[in-house]
Parts: structure tokens; C-alpha cells; sequence
């Protein structure tokens, strides 16, 4: 028997029921992702259990009280979590982005690179009175972004979504989505967003930038020019100077 291991993705409930369906149908899909503002393209699924979130939760705070050497998540967010800083990047980052957020997300959104999806910025943002209370209107360096509420008990601090950046006047009829615990919320990374002021209490959310190298190899989502590449480490910021391999299409499907 294989031995469980702390962060095990069978921890991801009901996603699991698309482990091995390369092409989820629509119907699947249905139960399991509903649409916040179709319009919008943003959509809402469950994602943790609450008891996993609160195992989430102990050993951030724990990661936060510790010595270790921490990176800030953004250059917007002071407080919060890298992931691959607490070693949760392979164990659990890299089996939700293959093997559940892959298939969803090839199907939302095609056209962002929903189905190349090839690496990602992972952390957690930390709201709390005295700390950070809101994040200003910005958007993502990400083809796709998932953001999930890890608790604890908090008001206030809704997301809230304008239009592509490029596109004039995106702000101009923002959508407030609320926060559910344990639930992720998807959206396009070059759409505009931002959080409302946090109430009482405090905000952790993890939030997991997804990069698709096909696309940003063609265009830098943050500059919109062809990118100029320098070397770095780990997934740097998502671009790969060798195309990835392409995918055969049957012509009669
Ligand atoms: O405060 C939040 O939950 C949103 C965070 C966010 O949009 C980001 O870090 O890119
Ligand atoms: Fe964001």
C-alpha cells in the first residue's frame, strides 16, 4: 500500500471525479463548476475540504512564526506565503495544476491557454488588521488564475473583476464575488481585479498564477511585447525559450 502522504490531492474532493477523464464533458462540468458571471467568464468550484484548510492554515502559521528566510507572495501583498517555500509546490501545487486544473481549465478557456498550461507562481495572501486590509485594482501575471479561500473567520475583503485591461473602460461595471471557504474562484489573469477592504478578522486565500509558455512565449502578458528573455530559476516567470511539444488533433473530432 502506498504510504499517505501529508498533502495528498485526494484532499480535493469533488474534482477528483475528473482524475482520468482527459476531456471532461459538459455535463460533469456542470455539477462541479458554476458559473459566477458567464459574462465575466469567472466561474466558482469547491476545491478543499474545511478540514484541509485548516490544516493549511496551522502550518502556514506556523511557516509565518518560524525563522525561515520569506519571500514576499507579489510585489502588491506584503504578508502571506510562497508555497515552494514551505516545500507544498510538488506535493500539492503541481498535482492540482496537472491533473484537475489542466482538464477544467483547457475547456473554460481555450483560447487563454486553458489547455498548456505548464507552470505557476503559487502563495497565499494574509489580510489582517495592522497588516495588509485590501489589494488595489491590478491584474495577474498569469494566463489563468485560480484564488481559493483558506478561512479563517473573516467580513468584508470580496474580490472584485472588471474587464480584460486592454480593453477601455474595464472597470467600468466591477462584479463583487464573496469569499466561500474552501472554494476557488477562476478567472482570466489579464482581467482586472482587486479585493475590498477586509471587515473583521483575517483573510488567508491561495492563490496560484497559471502560466501557459505557448502563449507567453508569443506575447509577455505584463508588457505586450515579445519577451526578452534573461535567465532564471526554478519556473521563473512561466516562459521557456524551446516551444512545448505540440498536441496531434484528430480532424475528425
Ligand atoms: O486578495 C485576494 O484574494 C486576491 C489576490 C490577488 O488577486 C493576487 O494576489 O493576484
Ligand atoms: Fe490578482
Amino acid at each position: 500500500m502506498r504510504k499517505p502522504r501529508l498533502w495528498d490531492v485526494k484532499d480535493v474532493p469533488r474534482l477528483t471525479r475528473l482524475v482520468g477523464r482527459p476531456k471532461p464533458t459538459p455535463a460533469l462540468l456542470a455539477d462541479t463548476v458554476r458559473p459566477s458571471a458567464e459574462e465575466k467568464r469567472i466561474y466558482r468550484l469547491p476545491v478543499f475540504t474545511a478540514p484541509f484548510c485548516q490544516a493549511l492554515l496551522q502550518e502556514l502559521e506556523h511557516f509565518e512564526q518560524s525563522d525561515m528566510p520569506k519571500g514576499r507572495p507579489n510585489t502588491m501583498n506584503n504578508y502571506g506565503v510562497l508555497l515552494h517555500e514551505l516545500g507544498l509546490d510538488e506535493p500539492l501545487v503541481t498535482p492540482l495544476r496537472e491533473r484537475f486544473l489542466q482538464p477544467l481549465m483547457a475547456l473554460l478557456y481555450p483560447d487563454c491557454g486553458g489547455g498548456w498550461l505548464d507552470s505557476h507562481r503559487a502563495f497565499v495572501v494574509k489580510y489582517a488588521p495592522g497588516q495588509d486590509r485590501e489589494l488595489g485594482c491590478h491584474y495577474d501575471n498569469a494566463e489563468l488564475t485560480i484564488n481559493v479561500a483558506l478561512g479563517k473567520a473573516f467580513t468584508g475583503g470580496a474580490l472584485y473583476f472588471g474587464g480584460l485591461f486592454q480593453a477601455p473602460s474595464a472597470l467600468a461595471r466591477p462584479l463583487e464575488v464573496a469569499h466561500v471557504v474552501g472554494q476557488g474562484i477562476l478567472h482570466r489573469g489579464g482581467q482586472l481585479h482587486g479585493a475590498r477592504p477586509l471587515g473583521t478578522g483575517e483573510r488567508w486565500n491561495l492563490v496560484i498564477w497559471l502560466r501557459a509558455s505557448a502563449v507567453r512565449n508569443r506575447l509577455c502578458p505584463m508588457c505586450c511585447r515579445t519577451p526578452d528573455l534573461v535567465d532564471d530559476e526554478g519556473f521563473g516567470d512561466g516562459f521557456t525559450r524551446e516551444e512545448p511539444t505540440t498536441v496531434d488533433l484528430c480532424v475528425l473530432t
